[in-house]
């Protein structure tokens, strides 16, 4: 069954009280890359976290078209700070396909693959908690899209990393999303937004403030606070 669309309706999650994010109503529909953009604290974070399933769902509804089990095998996020194991490049790579069954030497295979792809076809053996920022995050991307999966979610997955390093990583997700993988991901670089985007979201005090196609947001916004926003502007 297809995993999409996803419908959001008044979706609120909330910590010790607090709204974190909400109430959010949107649709995701089946192909494009969505960028989510706002200020710091505006609740990209956690409205990633909340579409994803691992921030506490307060109040709405979050459907995908398929059923919630598995719709979960069928996504996967890319966190600001990835994780590593202490283990080599390989290892990091092949695990999350021996927790899903795969066998041993097929697993080693695809591994071997996707380092390939990712530009890391020379650190197989490397230990992965030494690899440099942009070399961690190509991992950690080369880990989400090994099991292929429908959706993947990014978080900053730029934030710390140069322009090589970021054109690298672009160029990675570029060719996930023409290969059918639905992109959603937050980002504070602009440029990057404009690069990849098709459809944009506007975080604003945990609301969505907008939500367009990007060729009528950048050109067109609909509101001060997007305008002054893409101007540069600090905005509140
Ligand atoms: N674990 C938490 N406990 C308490 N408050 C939190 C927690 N996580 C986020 N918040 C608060 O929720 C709001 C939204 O935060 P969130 O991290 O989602 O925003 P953001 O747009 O991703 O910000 P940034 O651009 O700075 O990463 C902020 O006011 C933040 O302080």
């Amino acid at each position: 069954m297809p995993l999409m669309p996803l419908t959001v309706k008044q979706a609120v999650s909330r910590r010790r009280g607090q709204v974190l994010v909400g109430p959010v109503d949107l649709t995701l529909t089946p192909e494009g890359v969505t960028i989510v953009i706002g200020p710091n604290g505006s609740g990209k974070t956690s409205l990633l976290r909340m579409l994803h399933g691992i921030a506490r769902l307060n109040a709405g509804t979050i459907d995908w078209a398929c059923p919630l089990e598995e719709a979960r095998e069928k996504q996967a996020f890319v966190f600001q700070t990835p994780v590593m194991m202490r283990r080599s490049v390989r290892d990091n790579l092949a695990y999350p396909l021996l927790l899903g069954g795969t066998p041993k030497q097929e697993a080693r295979n695809k591994a071997e693959h996707w380092a390939e792809k990712v530009g890391l076809g020379n650190f197989l053996t490397r230990q992965a908690t030494v690899l440099s920022g942009g070399e961690r995050q190509k991992l950690a991307i080369a880990r989400a899209l090994i099991r292929d999966p429908e959706v993947l979610f990014l978080d900053e997955p730029c934030a710390a990393l140069d322009g090589r390093a970021m054109r690298e990583v672009e160029e990675i997700l570029q060719t996930a999303a023409k290969g059918g993988t639905r992109l959603v991901m937050s980002t504070h670089n602009m440029g990057q937004a404009r690069r990849l985007a098709t459809e944009v979201v506007f975080m604003l005090n945990g609301k969505i403030h907008e939500c367009a196609p990007a060729a009528t947001f950048f050109e067109t916004p609909s509101t001060p606070q997007a305008h002054a926003f893409l101007r540069g502007d600090i905005v509140e």
